[in-house]
């Protein structure tokens, strides 16, 4: 029986295209690239059809258009295919040390766990204050990417910085701030809006850049609302649904051991 002949590199080469679909899904999801993509899957396959059953002139002409058809993608795909390498090229170095000292391979306690405690209060006082707030916590993939559009610096996590930061006069408020390893590398950081269509529309730009840098990488976001003061806990591009400030300080902890 040749078909049960499987061997262990074709379950990698599964779970490699498996791992492929679903970053390209999370890429175009809720874009309008799905449409393009099904509109060229369509094509496609009347093309082969009419092969199939030698309509020569229709079959020479959809040939012709399958033939320019990978040029036309990277075209139609530009902004799809740079986000998709950008995601694969900067998953971060430190995080991949991680991996190795979880491993024991090598020894090194220089890193701070984030003070997720300090970072929830600070959003339920801002809530409060209806004081609007957008915090992105770095995982694997590197932030570097949004962090240049804002100003880089390194600031202990504390729930008084957390709050002055956002202070609706202070300097830094506009914007998103970047939390990694328990320090604020960047504020002022302008993210990647999400184009997904099943957003709410009582949500705005705030929500919308939140959901936008979670689809297009790990980081998780926590959003105070200015309107309403409510916290939004978003992860996989996803408002995470959570009961009360214990659940939400754990799942954070959950998602960030
Ligand atoms: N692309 C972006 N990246 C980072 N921050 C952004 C981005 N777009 C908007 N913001 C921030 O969101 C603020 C505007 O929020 P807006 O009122 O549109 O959002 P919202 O989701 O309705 O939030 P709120 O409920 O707080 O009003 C801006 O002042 C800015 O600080």
């Amino acid at each position: 029986m040749d078909f049960l002949d499987l061997r262990i590199l074709d379950i990698v080469d599964i779970l490699l295209i498996a791992a492929l679909l679903y970053y390209l899904y999370k890429l175009v999801k809720g874009t309008v690239a799905v449409n393009i993509f099904i509109g060229i899957t369509i094509i496609y396959l009347v093309g082969k059809l009419t092969q199939f059953l030698q309509m020569e002139m229709l079959s020479s002409v959809l040939g012709e258009f399958i033939g320019v058809g990978m040029f036309a993608l990277i075209v139609v795909f530009q902004q799809e295919i740079r986000k998709f390498l950008l995601m694969i090229g900067s998953t971060n170095f430190a995080r991949r040390r991680k991996f190795l000292q979880t491993l024991k391979l090598i020894k090194d306690d220089l890193e701070t766990p984030n003070d997720i405690e300090s970072i929830v209060s600070a959003c339920e006082n801002m809530g409060r204050t209806n004081t609007g707030a957008l915090i992105v916590v770095q995982r694997n993939t590197s932030l570097d990417f949004v962090k240049n559009t804002g100003d880089k610096m390194k600031i202990l996590v504390n729930q008084p910085i957390l709050e002055s930061v956002f202070y609706k006069n202070s300097i830094l408020h506009d914007g998103a701030i970047i939390i990694e390893d328990n320090f604020i590398t960047a504020t002022r950081v302008v993210l990647p809006v999400s184009n997904d269509r099943t957003i709410p529309l009582r949500f705005g730009l705030r929500h919308r850049a939140a959901v936008g840098i979670t689809e297009k990488t790990d980081a998780l976001a926590l959003v105070v609302s200015e309107e309403t003061g409510q916290i939004s806990y978003i992860k996989d591009g996803e408002f995470v649904m959570y009961d009360g400030r214990d659940e939400l300080i754990n799942k954070l902890k959950a998602d960030l051991v």
